[in-house]
């Protein structure tokens, strides 16, 4: 007789080889971190005296499952925002949010907070992908569970570096620190085309072949990331993680959603492991990848949880679950990834995906000892039937839950036993996490309210004068014509003259005293002007009015930057209650009058019931003494352009009748 550490035994052992070997009253032996027999109990009690037997009877015992994307200290953010786009989620709340609170500890405490929630649901392999990766590192290690850690990089500064070549420097000396460890692989993970350049790419692929590690990134998750990959690189995101060298070595691609039929060409040649995730995906309306194609392929093909952020949480079952039933929905074929398929996903083909099917994926002599049993006679999966032992998947599949997982060993070792967690205190993580919970809490409420708030979080905000005054005018195109050539008179001087069409949105608020915001499109259309349009997103706080007989003072903040998102987005994250457009003609002289600055424009509104033209005269200050003294010299200029005091309109564009759109 030989001997083994642990016998499991009476189990049903899905072993998910290449032959798809099942023993309906089957056994796994295992010897410290490896598996050294699979067969029938009779065989395996015969043949090994065990210092520990288990009884698996009622269960399954399967190759643990494989998390092949996620990003697990995000735990700590699971429930922030939904029913978001993923640019309005990530950019709007995200990187806001992680820019503020992400640290070493928030890292570690989100990391054994999923860990825990993993090994409950069967998972005892994870790739990850976060900041402070070291402590991801760290918790995965003492949770005793098997990880690839990928530490971010990209141009934009990060929770845990500055710049992108500080980034580069974080995940060569993380490499180094891990390297070799027995389960934590070290790696480096370019978060996507969209937020790196050519070199965080190269360098990071240099990295990856110098250590012999993946390269984990992003690809091809939503339609609109592979539209403006087309215009700004004229070709897919997966053409170009190509060209920039990311397929040279082992490569882990998160998602590919919209992947085009050359990209599965190339992911093909390349041996890059291909990771949908269908709850995120679907979640943030991302897309369902076209996971039959990927099978017909023979791509190498897993499934993850992504972000427990966006899905909500990490349970494999629901992946697997989805895994089956998406492409039925889709093709209208029940067969398109029958239920042994979806199993492999997480399991044999999923060990591919990630490059580790040399150790894991199956249960088969010479892999570690990574085994989930779960428990069959639930109320949601008995009866069970016998007859075709492939019932089995199909009770896996579509029946069986992460709660049912009574059992979970990595390398040989229990993590999980009868539902008890070994490894991991569970209230105390829960604790320290609703602890940091609270903080997040605290700030966001606090910023949902301020619009300040919102505009800072997405950047590039600068502050300009508090003073505005201003007078505006309903004239007719004889004083128009008047206006003009008095501006030539030889006491005003014309710095600059042009002429635009202004398209200007407006957020509106039934409180008013959360301000407004406009975001102007603005086209110069005089000749030899710049053709490209500029766009700028300002809030204006609520004003304090001061009326004079001939303009209006206006106190209030005024905050402006570049719009370099659409307006969806600014819809979705603003959440206006109203929403007016205004269209307009304007022709616009910056003049010098005595001592002072000023805009003059003249105004034609386009598709409005009173057009114009307008007269605006307005100059902005921070002082009030100056702003006051500005009143004065519009009533100059206005008496000089023969415009009387009954002309005068003292209401903002925006105040008057102008077309409401619809949120
Ligand atoms: C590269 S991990 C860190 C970074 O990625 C953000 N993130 C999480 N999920 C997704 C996703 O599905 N697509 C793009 N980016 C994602 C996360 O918030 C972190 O900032
Ligand atoms: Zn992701």
């Amino acid at each position: 007789m030989e001997t083994v550490d642990l016998l499991l035994i009476h189990g049903a052992v899905v072993t998910m080889d290449a032959a798809g070997r099942i023993f309906l009253d089957g056994a796994v032996a295992v010897r410290g971190n490896e598996i050294v027999a699979v067969g029938s109990s009779e065989d395996l009690t015969a043949r090994f005296t065990a210092g520990e037997t288990l009884d698996c009877q009622g269960c399954a015992i399967i190759p643990g499952l494989i998390n092949a994307h996620a990003h697990v200290p995000m735990s700590l953010l699971r429930g922030l925002v939904a029913d978001q786009q993923l640019d309005v989620w990530l950019f709007g709340y995200m990187f806001p949010v992680e820019s503020r609170f992400v640290d070493p500890e928030f890292v570690f405490t989100g990391t054994q907070l999923s860990c825990a929630e993993m090994i409950r649901g069967g998972t005892t392999t994870f790739v990850d992908m976060y900041y402070f990766e070291e402590e991801v590192a760290r918790a995965a290690d003492l949770a005793g569970m098997r990880a690839i850690c990928g530490q971010t990089v990209m141009r934009l500064p990060t929770p845990d570096a500055a710049s992108f070549d500080e980034g580069l420097e974080r995940a060569r000396a993380f490499i180094e620190q891990w390297h070799g460890h027995e389960r934590i692989i070290p790696t480096i993970a370019p978060h996507a085309p969209y937020t790196c350049t050519d070199t965080i790419y190269r360098e990071a692929a240099a990295l990856c072949r110098r250590y012999g590690v993946p390269l984990v990134t992003h690809l091809s998750e939503t339609e609109r990331e592979v539209e403006e990959s087309r215009r700004e690189r004229e070709v897919t995101p997966i053409r170009y993680a190509k060209r920039v060298g990311a397929f040279d070595g082992k490569c882990i691609a998160a998602h590919c959603v919209h992947a085009t039929e050359d990209d599965i060409r190339l992911l093909k040649e390349g041996h890059v492991g291909v990771v949908p995730c269908p709850s995120s995906n679907l979640k943030l309306a991302s897309g369902i990848a076209p996971l039959r194609r990927f099978i017909e392929a023979s791509l190498r093909v897993g499934l993850g949880t992504d972000g427990p952020a966006s899905n909500d949480d990490q349970d494999m079952f629901t992946e697997i679950h989805l895994a089956a039933l998406l492409p039925k929905g889709v093709s209208g074929d029940p067969t398109a990834v029958p239920a042994h398929d979806a199993l492999a996903l997480a399991t044999s083909s999923g060990a591919r995906a990630i490059h580790l099917d040399h150790l894991i994926g199956s249960l088969e002599p010479g892999k570690r000892a990574d085994i989930a049993v779960v428990a069959l006679g639930r109320l949601h999966s008995a009866p069970r039937y016998h007859y075709a032992p492939d019932a089995l998947y199909s009770h896996l599949v579509y029946g069986a839950r992460s709660a049912d997982v009574r059992d979970v060993l990595v390398d040989g070792r229990f993590l999980l036993r009868n539902q008890q967690l070994l490894t991991i205190d569970e209230d105390d993580v829960l604790r320290r996490a609703q602890a940091i919970a609270n903080r997040i809490d605290v700030f966001l409420a606090a910023r949902e309210d301020n619009l300040l708030d919102k505009i800072l979080a997405i950047g590039g905000v600068q502050q300009s004068e508090i003073f505005e005054v201003q007078a505006k005018a309903l004239i007719d195109p004889q004083t128009a014509e008047r206006v003009i050539q008095a501006l030539h008179e030889s006491d005003i001087t014309i710095t600059k003259a042009s002429e635009r069409t202004q398209y200007d949105t407006y957020f509106l608020w039934d409180d008013e005293e959360r301000g407004r915001i406009r975001i102007r499109e603005d086209h110069r259309t005089d000749p030899g002007a710049r053709v490209e349009p500029k766009y700028t997103i300002t809030l204006m706080a609520p004003a304090q009015r001061g009326e004079y007989r001939m303009a209006v003072l206006f106190g209030r903040a005024r905050y402006t930057a570049l719009a370099d998102r659409t307006l969806r987005f600014y819809r979705e994250y603003f959440q206006p209650d109203r929403i007016v457009e205004i269209e307009k003609r304007r022709r616009r002289w910056r003049i010098q009058y005595r001592d002072a600055d000023f805009a003059v424009n003249l105004d034609t509104l386009i598709g409005h019931a009173r057009p114009g033209p307008y007269l605006e005269i307005k100059s902005r200050t921070w002082s009030r003494k100056d702003a006051e003294h500005k009143v004065e010299l519009i009533g100059e200029l206005l008496r000089r352009f023969g415009v009387s005091e009954d002309a005068l309109i003292k209401q903002e564009y925006v105040e008057f009748e102008t077309a409401v759109v619809e949120r």
